[in-house]
């Protein structure tokens, strides 16, 4: 089955599965087909116009009674995270496929965090490496919006919104509390997921860029009405204060008939992203790649980005055309899901994992940095087959304990940088006296 979307990053949308479902305001005496009317708010009643989220869910039967009492256990996922961090960089092998059926709850596993879901601030970052698809199970974040950046492996997201299919270069984000579940179009899947504590994602700003240009809001795809009304004992896993919690519903929870708002799941496929960059000299800063960002209560400063390195054409003139050696204020979180990234020659692989924590010294490897000082830079360098990406925060990363000891972990990642030695040609100046 193909499936229709609607576009519109943070639209007002509306969809019918059944002809004259959508009542005609939002909850009237009668709604049609005797459907229950729910809304699910985003954002608080009151927040501004532009920032304010929320739905309108026509649903069978309503999720009042649906309760989640027991605790699942689930111990990688929300693994207890490391207050001894060190400041160094990491870096990490892909996962394996799980060989025991392991479907996306249970193939989750906690790279990095910080906040709080009890101060709603703050973010997680894990992995998930997946062999079977979620059956009569379904997963619900009261805690966090969730980002997936499949990697491997193409989905087929069911939403109580409808039903999304995504594959690697492309993403999904879930808004908080909507309900889902992960079925495998391939029979395997892995890749990364940020969970996002704080203010919803939105499309940046575009300042002096203009009016176009980076991720166009009508790329964003978001699901057309889709319901079943099937009575077969559902799991529903419920992660709230960062714990997992499960219930029994006796029907499945996709029965939403017709919905309308702006508080849905949607995707975004990377290589519509409109790539700028310098077209004279200089290495721009990465905030030039941002895809989506949560902004914090200080101007310009997100609590976290969701930034790519696409394909694209280098023409900076007597430039140093990698990233630049750096140390940042922000924490970088990185993973590759096609190809390689321009910084490094090697180790850093499709599935894999980086992590600069924040004022820790990073750029591209010794390797790299011998071609970009043989390059010719008055001709075009076209950076093809790569897809990389980066979450970004201004919350240092405190690394599991599970990350940290894991196997996966490149003991010798700093080696990287081993050879860039001394090139300096100046002297000591002695001053006669
Ligand atoms: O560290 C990295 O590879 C990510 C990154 C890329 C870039 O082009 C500039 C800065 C930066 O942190
Ligand atoms: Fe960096």
């Amino acid at each position: 089955m193909t499936l229709h979307y609607q576009a519109g990053f943070g639209s007002e949308l509306q969809s019918e599965a059944l002809p004259g479902a959508l009542p005609p305001h939002n909850s009237p005496q009668h709604v049609p087909y005797g459907l229950y009317a729910e809304q699910i708010s985003g954002t608080a009643f009151s927040a501004p116009r532009h920032q304010n989220r929320r739905s309108w869910l026509y649903r069978i039967r309503p999720v009042a009674g649906q309760v989640c009492d027991q605790p699942y256990e689930q111990p990688r996922f929300g693994a207890a995270l490391d207050i001894a961090t060190p400041p160094v960089p990491l870096r990490w092998y892909p996962p394996a496929l799980p060989a025991t059926p392991t479907d996306f709850v249970d193939g989750l596993f906690t790279i990095a965090g910080n906040g709080s879901a009890a101060l709603q601030h703050g973010f997680g970052i894990h992995m998930y490496a997946a062999s079977r698809s979620m059956h009569e199970r379904v997963f619900c974040n009261a805690d966090a919006e969730m980002l997936i950046v499949p990697q491997q492996g193409a989905l087929r997201v069911a939403t109580e919104l409808g039903l999304l299919d995504v594959e690697p270069q492309e993403i999904v984000v879930i808004p908080r509390g909507i309900r889902f579940a992960i079925a495998l179009t391939e029979g395997t899947a892995r890749g990364y997921v940020c969970e996002n504590l704080g203010a919803p994602f939105r499309l940046p700003d575009l300042g002096v860029i203009g009016a176009n240009g980076l991720a166009a809001a009508r790329d964003f795809y978001y699901p057309q009405a889709w319901f079943e009304d099937r009575a077969v004992p559902t799991q529903l896993i419920t992660r709230y204060l960062g714990r997992l919690w499960q219930g029994t519903l006796t029907h499945s929870p996709f029965d939403v008939v017709a919905w309308h708002g702006n508080h849905a799941p949607c995707k975004y496929d990377l290589r519509r992203f409109n790539t700028l960059g310098s077209v004279s000299f200089d290495h721009p800063d990465p905030s030039i790649f941002l895809v989506l960002q949560s902004p914090s209560e200080a101007p310009g400063v997100d609590d976290l980005d969701f930034v790519v390195f696409p394909p694209r054409v280098l023409v900076a003139q007597e430039t140093f055309r990698p990233p630049w050696f750096h140390r940042n204020i922000a924490s970088e979180f990185m993973g590759l899901i096609h190809g390689a990234y321009d910084a490094k020659t090697a180790g850093f692989v499709p599935g894999g994992a980086s992590l600069h924590p924040c004022m820790t010294g990073h750029g591209p490897d010794a390797a790299t940095v011998a071609r970009a000082l043989q390059a010719d830079t008055h001709t075009a360098d076209y950076l093809t087959d790569t897809m990389a990406f980066m979450f970004e925060t201004r919350l240092p990363m405190l690394v599991s304990h599970d990350a940290l000891a894991s196997p996966l972990r490149q003991q010798g990642y700093a080696d990287c940088w081993q050879g860039l030695e001394s090139r300096f040609t100046g002297q000591i100046r002695v001053d006669p006296c």
